[in-house]
């Protein structure tokens, strides 16, 4: 298969920490020195699994100049970004800002932002384009509910979701799919890998329809939703899954470290 431009991961696993709103900048140094020399001394390959983080705003400047200074290889995002690229929009903050910070990723209608702060589908697929338009990678968020499950089965509102928030969008783009059922989240009550391999399966055959079938075979869809250590493992090994987006457990570093070195759980 040739790979087409934006297609340069090819699915390499990927292990993303979501700190929501939590360690300041200073515990965000720490932490994230303590992962780096953490996964060092596992003797981590970064090149078999990125790993990433997604501090609060105010901490990306302390990452970026801690991971640039000390050469570490995790990557790192913003958890949300404005629509707009500047202007009188107060407390929002510009696509540009991040790509000035190096930010690679950023988190896109995650289901605390779609229901806190009524992100429509519309408000998400601006929020993509202004990603895209910033070169920064958008960590696209879909799931449904308790309810949509029993109405509507699982994968009906997180395809829904995925094809409302690529509205306009064509061609050989980088993005990274998280498929956080809302029924998981926080809940300590993972979907079973199962599930997440079926969701995940009918999301990859929208991105083929959309995308078409190159982009759609090298962009990774996350699972997301009460992953932990213990159960990280039974995710990676369904073929569509390529790694996670961790809430409570990023903010562990033990836990965190072992997530991401999932490796080491396969065949356990
Ligand atoms: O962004 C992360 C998700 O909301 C999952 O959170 P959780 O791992 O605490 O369930």
């Amino acid at each position: 298969m040739a790979v087409v431009p934006g297609t340069a991961h090819k699915r390499v696993p990927f292990i993303a920490g979501n700190w929501k709103m939590n360690l300041d900048h200073l515990q965000s140094i720490a932490f994230v020195q303590k992962l780096a020399w953490s996964l060092k001394d596992a003797r981590h390959d970064f090149g078999s699994a990125e790993v990433a983080v997604f501090p609060p705003f105010t901490d990306l400047r302390s990452v970026q100049t801690l991971i640039s200074a000390d050469k570490l290889e995790l990557a790192f995002g913003a958890q949300d970004l404005s629509a707009h690229d500047s202007g009188a929009y107060t407390g929002e903050i510009s696509g540009a800002f991040l790509k000035a910070l190096d930010c690679q990723y950023v988190i896109i209608g995650h289901s605390e932002r779609r229901t806190l702060h009524n992100e429509t589908d519309e408000v998400v697929a601006a929020k993509v384009a202004a990603a895209l338009r910033h070169g920064l990678v958008p960590v696209i968020c879909v799931g449904e509910t308790a309810e949509d499950l029993e109405k509507h089965g699982a994968s009906a509102v997180p395809v829904a979701q995925l094809r409302a928030a690529l509205a306009g969008v064509t061609g050989a783009v980088d993005i990274v799919v998280a498929y956080e059922p809302v029924w998981a989240i926080g809940s300590g009550q993972a979907a079973t890998p199962d599930q997440a391999e079926q969701v995940a399966a009918k999301l990859r055959e929208t991105l083929v329809e959309i995308l078409g079938d190159d982009v759609a075979a090298a962009t990774r869809v996350l699972y997301g939703g009460s992953v932990k250590a213990a159960n990280i493992a039974s995710f990676m090994r369904e073929p569509n899954v390529d790694g996670a987006l961790v809430g409570g457990a990023s903010l562990d570093l033990d836990e965190f470290a072992s997530i991401s070195r999932f490796h080491k759980h396969v065949g356990t």
